[in-house]
């Protein structure tokens, strides 16, 4: 009986798959595998939250393959020796994985690639799995990607796209093939995850894929963008470990159609954009897409407050205060948050992008770096010296401060908008509440800033 091995990176979801359905097609036999590198470790993925959620994930995928009468295989060590191990103990041909854009995942093809090869065996590396449009399927003239947003998403708009899979009704997978516990993969991280983590998974996700088609979507459009409403999709975690397909996603928007659909999918193809920046230019995880010349301030004291959201700005310490307790965070408050690091307080963009991966649970480096430098101006914003002022920020999408009193417990009791200027309180008042001053005149700020980038 044939054999290929189907192995699991960034799409843990059994719906929509072309890389498994490909493996079935290719063998009468398959070993869906996902193996535990070692090496992840020290990209920074073994974080508590998505260690969490990358358990609750794969322990769902192996309860779908065992519904289907097969099961997950995992192996823990060096991702190519482990792959190399098992095609050898499976007898397999061909191994099939997710094309990725990442240093780390393009380090593996490669080093895979010759692995197999050198073993007679072929490796096949599936696009569109990860991003709904593959890195450099569309491309300006004469370029490898496009480095703004807007004529990219009217050629992401125009890419032909091919129609989602169903998953499959049955795995059949060989016998004998020792697989770690699936539960063991929660104990890889020291430390507890957040306590407002979501459930893992792909079931998780379609649930709340569900819920969202039915009361979220059609008012996106107006709501994205109101903090304390909280009424994005809250996909990205899903979307992040692949527990469910981009391509899917904006299949079932088109269809759908409308204004709230509309603003879903052009986010969708804000996530394709980073990867495709990513995959052209891997050295924007750590080095200034477009170098401005900065020398960073450092200021740990500053560092420390931004990152214990104490820094005095109440909707700038509500978004910090949220990322640690539910591993997420609102868009428009990662915004702020990342103007106020880069440009209020001038510190290195590379310190707040680390602190986001050690906490996000969609915590993913095309999307955080190159977002990062977005905020920074030292990515693909066209225009890079625009700096997000916490209290007009706080006026427009936050107006009676419900968010802020949400997540900034000490200041819970202030009511209306006054929330967000504690140090206009009466002095009484104010020295009832542990809420510190603010940490900088945002005017200097702002000049120290302007002066900094010329
Ligand atoms: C400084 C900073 C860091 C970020 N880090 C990450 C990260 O590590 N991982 C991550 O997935 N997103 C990141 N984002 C983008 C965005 O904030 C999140 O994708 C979004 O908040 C997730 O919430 P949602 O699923 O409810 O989004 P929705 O508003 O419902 O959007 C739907 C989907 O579109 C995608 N999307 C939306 N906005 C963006 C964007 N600006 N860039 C790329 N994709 C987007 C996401 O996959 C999201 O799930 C970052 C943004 C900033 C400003």
């Amino acid at each position: 009986m044939s054999t290929s091995l189907s192995v699991f990176t960034s799409d843990l979801r059994l719906s929509d798959n072309p890389v498994l359905r490909a493996a079935l097609r290719a063998a009468e036999r398959v070993v869906p595998l996902f193996v535990v590198d070692r090496g992840l470790a020290r990209t920074g993925f073994a974080v508590p939250n998505r260690v969490a959620f990358l358990a609750d994930a794969l322990a769902d995928l192996d309860a779908g393959l065992r519904e289907r009468d097969g099961r997950l295989v995992v192996r823990r060590g060096d991702a190519v020796a482990e792959i190399l191990r098992a095609a050898r103990q499976a007898d397999a041909d061909e191994v099939h994985i997710a094309g990725g854009v990442s240093g780390y995942a393009t380090r593996r093809e490669r080093r895979l690639r010759e692995a197999l090869e050198a073993d007679g065996r072929r490796l096949r590396v599936h696009g569109a799995v990860v991003t709904a449009v593959e890195p450099g399927e569309v491309t300006p003239a004469g370029k490898d990607h496009f480095a703004v947003f807007t004529p990219y998403f009217r050629a992401w708009q125009r890419a032909g796209q091919r129609r989602p899979l169903t998953a499959p009704r049955t795995v059949s997978v060989p016998s004998g093939l020792r697989s770690e516990p699936v539960a063991a993969v929660a104990s890889l991280a020291p430390g507890s995850p957040s306590p407002g983590l979501p459930e893992g998974g792909e079931t998780a996700g379609r649930r709340r894929v569900r819920a969202w088609w039915r009361s979220g979507l059609g008012s996106y459009a107006d709501r994205q963008d109101d903090l304390a409403g909280d009424a994005t999709s809250r996909l990205s975690p899903y979307l992040h470990f692949g527990c469910l397909s981009p391509v899917e996603l904006v299949h079932r928007a088109r269809e759908t159609g409308g204004a709230g659909a509309d603003a879903f999918v052009r986010q969708l193809a804000w996530r394709d954009f980073h990867h495709q920046v990513l995959a052209a230019r891997p050295d924007a995880s750590y080095a200034d897409y477009r170098p401005r010349g900065d020398r960073w301030r450092e200021d740990a004291a500053e560092v420390a407050a931004w990152k214990a959201g104490r820094t005095g700005y109440p909707l700038v310490d509500a978004g910090m205060r949220q990322l640690r307790h539910e591993g997420w965070m609102h868009n428009r408050a990662r915004l702020l948050v990342a103007s106020f690091l880069t440009k209020t307080l001038y510190q290195d963009w590379r310190i707040g992008a680390r602190h986001f991966l050690e906490l996000l649970v969609d915590g993913d480096v095309a999307n955080n770096q190159l977002n990062w430098q977005w905020a920074a101006g030292t990515g693909t914003d066209t225009r890079p010296n625009r700096v997000l002022n916490p209290l007009a920020q706080a006026r427009r999408f936050d107006p009676d401060g419900a968010y802020v009193r949400r997540w900034v417990p000490e200041l819970a009791g202030v009511t209306g908008s006054g929330v967000h200027t504690p140090w206009r309180l009466p002095e009484a008042e104010r020295n009832r509440l542990d809420y510190p001053d603010p940490l900088v005149d945002l005017q200097a700020g702002l000049a120290r800033f302007r002066h900094a980038r010329g």
